[in-house]
């Protein structure tokens, strides 16, 4: 029987030596200043900027958002709203994680001045990263390998594409900064929860209606998707095929694309990401360039939308989102989310007993729900006693955060 989930779950902070939040924040978060610092001939304004970035990763204190920080000048006052009362003054080790990583990529965006005024004013900082990445050989063979697809039964040609998404989340280039390789790790393709059937039965073919939690057929009514994003590259990639032979097929009728409004999380993907990956599909011929012509003509006859929400930077699990977001989800007929940090903003960012019912999690979330994900952090909930015993018994101590592992999670 899996747990019901308790309010008391602890929050994660990342205050434990030797814990892997404890590592994002004194190692991940000063190696990728660093890697910005070296990516741009930053003048000594910025320079000076990052170091003192670099140095309070070590001891330093939250910092309030400074006035006038952002064009718009809402952003100090949403995050007034967002808990910056609370935690300015604190340690980046005493706040929850998941405020303390969010905080850090709003003050390197500062440090880089992304917001200007001046001439770095929305550059963004980890473009030549996911430009590198986009034009490295293997996205090329991975866009050529969809030729062969056409020839596979119908059913294994969505489940591959579904894989390709699900996998493609493994493409995080924060992730590999910690993990120190090129990535290329030899993939366990192991599922730790796999609820694609009941995905499926929210988005079935053209011609046949999506069925209720009791397995009756429901109304007929437009399909639409909400496919909240991750990174730009070789997971949007992807998704964007996915999204492409799901309006093919009439799985969806419409799908709204939920991206990042500034860089995020190293290679969390904005809309400016989103060209560069429609240019990429386009490039590679063939048929990643039929389904990207797909994609560009549902863009611009509106059957595909972009959303950049500013709650999607938010240091906040999704339980807090605001209404017009929540109305939102509500009308999909399914919400996918994928990776690793929404699926934290999901479930919340707390120590849960692994069996906590992923349904009873997410039992806040307006509407129908799916998890795509690799493990890349501590937080697990849905999974059975047997394979978190076997997950436990296997010897492999890291399979919370190595990324071997994935799951496919679905709340009707
Ligand atoms: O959301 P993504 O791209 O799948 O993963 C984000 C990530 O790399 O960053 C966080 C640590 O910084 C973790 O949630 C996770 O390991």
């Amino acid at each position: 029987m899996p747990a019901t989930p308790a309010e008391s779950a602890p929050v994660i902070l990342g205050d434990e030596p030797g814990s892997f939040p404890h590592g994002v924040l004194a190692e991940r978060h000063p190696a990728i200043v660093r890697q910005v610092r070296a990516a741009f001939p930053y003048g000594p304004e910025v320079r000076d900027a990052l170091d003192a970035l670099l140095a309070s990763c070590a001891d330093g204190v939250v910092e309030p958002v400074p006035a006038g920080a952002d064009p718009t000048g809402r952003d100090r006052e949403r995050w007034a709203g967002w808990g910056m009362d609370a935690y300015a003054g604190r340690s980046w080790y005493d706040v929850p994680w998941l405020w303390a990583e969010s905080h850090f990529y709003r003050r390197l965006l500062d440090a880089v001045g992304y917001f200007g005024p001046g001439v770095w004013q929305g550059v963004d900082p980890f473009r030549p990263a996911k430009l590198a990445e986009l034009d490295a050989p293997e996205t090329g063979e991975e866009l050529a390998a969809l030729d062969t697809l056409a020839d596979l039964p119908a059913e294994e040609r969505i489940r591959a594409l579904l894989h390709g998404s699900l996998w493609g989340n493994r493409a995080d280039l924060g992730f590999r900064l910690s993990e120190g390789g090129t990535g290329t790790r030899e993939q366990v393709d192991a599922l730790v929860a796999d609820d694609s059937d009941a995905l499926w039965s929210l988005l079935p073919p053209a011609g046949t209606g999506p069925t209720g939690a009791t397995g009756a057929a429901t109304p007929a009514r437009p399909r639409t998707l909400c496919l909240v994003a991750d990174n730009a590259g070789r997971e949007l990639v992807p998704d964007l095929l996915l999204v492409s032979h799901l309006l093919a097929e009439g799985r969806v009728d419409r799908a709204v694309l939920h991206l990042k409004p500034y860089p995020y999380y190293v290679s969390d993907a904005t809309p400016a990401d989103l060209l560069d990956a429609l240019r990429r599909l386009a490039a590679a011929g063939g048929t990643a360039a039929a389904y990207g012509e797909r994609l560009w003509n549902a863009l611009a006859d509106g059957r595909v939308t972009v959303r950049a929400h500013p709650f999607s930077c938010a240091p906040l699990p999704y339980a807090e989102m605001p209404d017009d977001l929540r109305a939102e989800f509500a009308a999909a007929t399914v919400t996918v989310l994928k990776g690793d940090l929404n699926y934290r903003r999901l479930v919340g960012d707390r120590w849960w007993p692994p069996t906590t019912s992923f349904a009873d999690a997410t039992g806040y979330f307006p509407g129908p729900v799916a998890a795509l994900r690799t493990l890349k952090s501590d937080v697990v909930t849905g999974l059975t006693a047997g394979t978190e015993a076997a997950l436990e018994a296997s010897g492999e101590r890291r399979w919370r955060t190595s990324g071997t592992h994935a799951l496919i999670q679905v709340r009707r």
